[in-house]
């Protein structure tokens, strides 16, 4: 089998902010902290966390679009060549695009098909921008409208429209479903499944685990500026199955779960604890979580969490026939699928 090759992999981002705080003392704010992540060709990757955690800063930062007061660290590659300053600007808007997460981006006083075309008023161009609009079942009529007039649903379509104008290779919907009805929304999702379907890297930016769950390959769970998990999606099929506590939390706060809400808050990115930023709210929490604890590679998926081996080996003993306690052919080696 040919491999898939990453379109993007990023290694160890960190963004800070500099902030002046009173009497100009300068401090620096760790907004996102050694972040990895990697999508594949024909993939689609969900970047799941809270608002705040740092999902839209890791859009922009792959788009080189961060604000001016922001600097990063690290490495971002676009199909293994080093994403420079520069490369990025010439990718942008072509190669690498985003679906903004702000419907903010058009422009209130420009019809639609204008802004899908981006100006452009040659005949190949209205060709093409009635194409992309016809695949998400948008129609003529559509092009002669205004932003105010379109329905949520719609002008969601029309941004992603907009994006895949110049087939992209790497889309990063940055929470292109809030405010949408269910079925608009999954709608929308389906989109992004076929733009990675036909081969694209798709980046999904939101904090509806559900949803991505129905569409995504694999899901990053983000807390507090970092990965904590990377898991395929079929792992959150089971609460057995993921590594880290905090998605376990997220698991359990499904609505087919319970709707059961962990306690507590994420920190804000100035007041983080020492060691992992879900040591205070975590039930398995140790002295070994304040200390440095990096992310790595277990069954499968990756994971950012000293306790991670022991949890999921206290669910493998609970799974054994009778149960943890029962001590029944003790000794014997856990095997998979034993
Ligand atoms: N321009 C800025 N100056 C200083 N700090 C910033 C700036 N932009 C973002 N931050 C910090 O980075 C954190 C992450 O912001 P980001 O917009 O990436 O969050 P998000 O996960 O996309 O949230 P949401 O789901 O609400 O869109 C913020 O909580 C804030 O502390
Ligand atoms: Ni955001």
């Amino acid at each position: 089998m040919e491999e898939k090759r990453n379109v993007l992999s990023i290694e160890h981002l960190s963004i800070s902010f500099s902030r002046y705080e009173r009497r100009f003392r300068r401090t620096n704010l760790n907004a996102i902290r050694d972040l990895s992540l990697t999508v594949g060709e024909g993939e689609m990757v969900a970047v799941v966390g809270a608002s705040g955690s740092g999902k839209s800063l890791l859009a922009h930062a792959v788009l080189g679009i961060l604000p001016y007061n922001a600097s990063w660290s690290g490495t971002m590659n676009y199909r293994g060549e080093i994403l420079t300053e520069k490369r990025m600007k010439a990718l942008r808007g072509k190669e690498i695009v985003l679906v903004p997460q702000s419907v903010s981006y058009l422009d209130p006083l420009m019809r639609v098909g204008e802004q899908v075309r981006n100006g452009k008023q040659d005949r190949e161009s209205r060709k093409k921008s009635l194409a992309v609009l016809g695949r998400y079942g948008l129609d003529e009529k559509t092009e002669r409208l205004f932003p105010f007039q379109l329905s949520g649903g719609m002008t969601r379509r029309i941004l992603i429209s907009t994006a895949v104008m110049e087939t992209p290779r790497l889309v990063i919907a940055d929470e292109p479903t809030p405010g949408l009805h269910i079925t608009a929304a999954r709608r929308v999702l389906s989109h992004f499944r076929e733009i990675a379907d036909q081969g694209a890297g798709v980046l999904l930016i939101t904090h509806d685990l559900e949803l991505a769950l129905d569409t995504a390959d694999r899901i990053v769970v983000f807390y507090a500026g970092t990965n904590l998990e990377e898991a395929d999606s079929r792992d959150f099929a089971r609460e057995q199955t993921l590594r880290h506590p905090y998605s376990r939390a997220l698991f359990r706060a499904m609505p087919e779960h319970g709707f059961s809400a962990a306690p507590g808050a994420q920190p804000f990115a100035g007041e983080l604890p020492e060691g992992c930023p879900y040591g205070p709210r975590c039930p398995w929490a140790q002295e070994v979580c304040r200390g440095e604890v990096p992310y790595r590679e277990l069954r499968g998926g990756m994971v950012r969490c000293a306790r991670a081996e022991w949890l999921m080996e206290q669910d493998d003993l609970a799974e054994r026939p009778g149960g943890a306690a029962a001590g029944d052919g003790g000794g014997r080696e856990m095997r998979d699928g034993t």
